[in-house]
């Protein structure tokens, strides 16, 4: 796992004109808030126009009833029309705010949850849409993980940019009032505000580098608590005496994150509250200035409290939208990594004009010259592949663990693409045809199939997912595998949920698992069927049947079969033995054996050790 030391970040300091440029990000980010739910986006808009109008009205109202306050104290006879018709106007402003308020949240919540759906969703489909060896690469994850995080963070993000909206309407209404005053308050109210701003800008910033850096660390702590405490851990964890170490693990890490943070905290509150301070000095001197110019009888008590109370809520809403300023723009730099995992382009597609998968294959697949290394890997996995596998052909590899067998049927599926060299299927390079329909055709089983914590029929409906709700289909293809006596005995049958992780779940044996997972690639009836160590998990007898199954089941049909066991091996028409990623030796069972060879020398070994 790629790991930073945090004392080593990577030099990634966002600093203000980064922070700006990302702030580019939001239009795109309100498009597709609108696009998750108009009339939920509108709705919300619309509230918070009205509810941007209350503070002045209200302040307005105030200021009005005080004054007619003051004038009724001196006035006789009294006339108290006017002054209940101004409370009313205030009450119905608190009540009116009030619901406007709730409205707002309401629709907030909605809003983003629906929008955190969405962005799983599409997260999930983009996740599905590249290719294997990008998944294979540790910054892939980094990036992921970050998108990842979007999905629940940025209901936050969208909340503060429409409040950020509302709030800029509500001040720019109360600055008229202001300004009709006296300008110059206006300069102060910069003064009280621009200090604490530029503090939380700066620790924004370092906050995000700091987060960024940590990714993989944080990626890390999250796969220690997950092997800590999970059932597919379990057993080993256990018995392998492994906890204390996780924990330790998950410690060291967990508490050099934490140091880190209060730090950065410690520095963030220090300047925050002498900042702060700057700030309330300067509203105190704009109050000041407004009690003196009341004193002189420049305004009325009632503009006193209007203006007062104006200030107040003025610095209020400055600092909140420049406080919002610093998360939104923090938000649109995490809004950088989601667009820019959506960015990443899977490199194994189909071609624009791409061929169609032939109906019947004709002759079969050649190797040219195939050679394949793993992403980050220097070692050839595959090199130097001449061979063909012609139509209704059954092909066995055999070969040491890591002689390249897996690969060589990861080729054939085009979950990898050759570095060298070229797949031909009936003269055409494998990479012209049209790459769903290629994958449609093949069915392959592979070694460490998924054992996945759904029903027993959805097991084995993944080999053919169309299929889900024919249930003689899965029937069948559960009887082709032996894999019917395994759910008969299920008490809920192809209903029964299998694994351990859900309630009335029920787990099987690895060999049980096996018959299920191999009745996936019979549901499939593709034309090509890859079966890799199919029967490693078998008993002896469920093994001899499932390959005299196989080769009935098969007939005219293409398949390669790995397997380890020799007496599996020996019933394909052709035997290919790969060593070190290369073709050491292919032809019969008969025509291996008398070369005397490495298959000859393989094959004793294993006949000598059931004598
Ligand atoms: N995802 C991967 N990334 C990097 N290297 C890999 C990856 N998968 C396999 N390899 C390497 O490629 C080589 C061939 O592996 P492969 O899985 O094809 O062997 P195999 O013949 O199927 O082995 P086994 O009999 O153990 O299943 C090995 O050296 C292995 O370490």
């Amino acid at each position: 796992m790629a790991r930073n030391s945090p004392n080593n970040l990577p030099e990634n300091k966002p600093n203000i004109r980064e922070r700006l440029k990302a702030l580019a990000n939001l239009p795109a980010f309100l498009k597709e808030v609108y696009q998750t739910s108009p009339s939920l986006t509108i709705g919300n808009t619309l509230l918070r126009l009205l509810r941007s109008l209350m503070p002045v009205s209200s302040l307005y109202v105030a200021k009005l009833i005080i004054d007619e306050v003051i004038l009724q104290v001196s006035n006789t006879p009294k006339d108290f029309h006017h002054l209940y018709l101004l409370i009313g106007a205030e009450f119905a402003l608190a009540i009116i705010g009030d619901l406007l308020a709730r409205g707002i949240s309401l629709t907030d919540s909605l809003l983003g949850d629906l929008f955190a759906n969405r962005t799983s969703v599409q997260l999930m489909k983009h996740a599905a849409s590249l290719d294997l060896a990008q998944f294979e690469d540790a910054t892939f994850y980094d990036k992921l993980e970050r998108a990842r995080q979007q999905t629940a963070g940025r209901t936050i993000l969208l909340s503060q940019t429409l409040a950020q909206g509302q709030d800029a309407i509500t001040m720019g209404l109360l600055l008229v009032g202001l300004i009709a005053f006296n300008p110059w308050l206006i300069l102060l109210l910069l003064v009280a505000v621009i200090p604490s701003f530029l503090g939380e800008l700066h620790f924004n910033a370092k906050s995000y580098s700091l987060q960024y850096g940590w990714t993989p660390q944080r990626r890390e702590l999250d796969y220690y608590r997950f092997i800590g405490a999970s059932d597919d851990t379990a057993k080993e964890v256990k018995l392998f005496g492994l906890s204390d170490f996780l924990i330790d693990r998950f410690q060291t890490l967990s508490i050099q994150y934490f140091k880190e943070n209060r730090k950065l905290s410690i520095e963030r509150a220090s300047w925050g509250s002498l900042l702060l301070a700057i700030g309330t000095l300067g509203y105190f001197a704009a109050y000041g200035i407004i009690i003196f110019q009341t004193v002189n009888g420049a305004v009325t008590i009632g503009s006193l409290t209007f203006l007062a109370g104006s200030f107040r809520q003025l610095r209020a809403l400055l600092e909140g939208i420049l406080g919002r300023f610093n998360s939104i723009s923090q938000g649109a730099l995490y809004l950088n990594d989601l667009f820019e995992f959506y960015k990443i382009e899977p490199k194994i597609t189909s071609p624009v004009l791409a061929r169609p998968f032939p109906k019947e294959i004709k002759e079969g697949f050649r190797f040219e010259n195939v050679g394949f290394k793993y992403p980050n890997s220097d070692k050839w996995a595959n090199r130097h592949l001449n061979f063909t596998l012609k139509v209704g052909e059954k092909l066995a590899l055999v070969g040491e663990n890591g002689a390249g067998k897996t690969t060589l049927v990861k080729l054939l599926g085009r979950l990898y693409d050759p570095d060298e060299g070229t797949i031909y299927l009936d003269g055409f390079d494998l990479k012209e045809y049209n790459l769903s329909e290629l994958r449609e055709r093949i069915g392959v089983i592979f070694q460490d199939f998924q054992r996945f914590q759904f029903t027993a029929g959805d097991n084995i409906a993944v080999g053919d997912i169309s299929r889900r709700e024919v249930l003689p289909e899965l029937q069948r293809a559960a009887h082709q595998s032996l894999a019917d006596t395994v759910i008969e005995k299920l008490p809920l049958n192809y209903e029964q949920p299998l694994g351990k992780r859900f309630a009335k779940g029920v787990e099987l044996s690895g060999g049980e698992w096996q018959k299920v997972a191999l009745a996936r690639a019979y549901l499939r009836e593709a034309d090509v069927l890859i079966l890799d160590e199919p029967t490693a998990a078998l008993d002896a007898r469920a093994e001899y049947e499932v390959f005299k199954r196989f080769a009935e089941l098969t007939k005219g049909k293409t398949a390669i079969l790995i397997s380890h066991r020799f007496s599996t091996v020996r019933m394909a028409d052709r035997i290919l033995v790969l060593d070190k990623g290369q073709v050491l030796e292919i032809g019969t069972h008969q025509e291996l054996l008398a070369q005397n060879g490495r298959y000859a020398e393989l094959f004793n070994l294993q006949a000598e050790g059931y004598r």
